[in-house]
């Protein structure tokens, strides 16, 4: 059993807890794009993320106050904040996403593992923008069935891919954000050369490529933005870095002209 299936597993149960427990979600207006923070912007943009734990790393944070964090990520420039909400392997919480969302003028991504339609009306109710599927986690079905649902319910959805079948599942969907994680997921090891095998074979240049995990440096950045990256999104550099005002100001660079690809 791999990492993925055993939070998979984990994420059933809650499914089928926060089914039984009949919670009403409160309907919100979104009010954040991401996509038009992308398009606007002339530089590369960073999606920084609150990430107390993981599966790979252990403890990262634990102590750290999301909200403080999240604030000094949007004086810094981020594009957006993605929570890590998942208790069992990340440490994190709806309640961090909760938080962070009432404090930020910038979207907020839901970070979790996405299986059901609940999960999406959760994150919508605790002030997500975005949220994320990963199309390793589910069947063509379900991605097609969750896309559908998140972005009628008016959220952005970033569409998760390791390798070019999964891409190739993503694009039928035509997304609008494709986010390509340079963390296989089964196995741990990173490679941002996954970046640039994945965005290569990405021909619309309307879609937009977020390049995650791993990024750790200015010439990390500079190989995701040479591949095609609109964004890259950066959890534990950030969470562990001493100065995050100068961790952005390596990792800031100016974008790639479009059809450079
Ligand atoms: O980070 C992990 O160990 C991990 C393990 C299994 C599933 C997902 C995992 N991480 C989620 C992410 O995608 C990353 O938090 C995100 O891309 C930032 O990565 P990094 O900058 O390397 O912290």
């Amino acid at each position: 059993m791999t990492i993925l299936d055993e939070i998979i597993t984990v994420k059933q149960t809650e499914v089928r807890e926060l089914l039984q427990s009949k919670r009403k979600f409160a309907i919100t207006k979104k009010t954040h794009s991401l996509t038009k923070r992308i398009a606007e912007a002339g530089q590369m943009q960073i999606i920084a993320e609150i990430k107390r734990a993981s599966p790979s790393k252990g403890d990262i944070q634990t102590n750290i106050h999301p909200v403080e964090q999240a604030i000094m990520y949007e004086k810094c420039g981020a594009a957006a904040v993605s929570v890590l909400t998942d208790a069992s392997f990340f440490k994190g919480s709806m309640n961090d996403l909760k938080a962070v969302a009432e404090a930020v003028e910038i979207p907020v991504l839901c970070k979790d593992f996405i299986i059901h339609p609940i999960q999406i009306d959760q994150a919508k109710a605790a002030g997500a923008s975005i949220i994320l599927l990963i199309v390793a986690a589910l069947s063509k079905q379900q991605l097609q069935e969750l896309y559908a649902y998140a972005t009628a319910n008016d959220l952005e959805v970033i569409c998760e891919v390791h390798d070019i079948e999964e891409l190739s599942t993503a694009l039928s969907l035509n997304p609008a954000i494709i986010g390509i994680n340079n963390r296989n997921l089964k196995t741990f090891a990173v490679t941002l050369q996954t970046t640039k095998n994945i965005a290569q074979q990405i021909n619309n240049p309307n879609t937009m490529i977020i390049s995650e995990s791993g990024i750790r440096s200015r010439s990390d950045a500079m190989l995701a933005r040479d591949a095609g990256a609109d964004a890259i999104l950066v959890g534990e550099t950030l969470m562990q870095s001493s100065n995050i005002q100068h961790t952005f100001q390596q990792l800031q660079l100016d974008r790639r002209k479009k059809n450079a690809r």
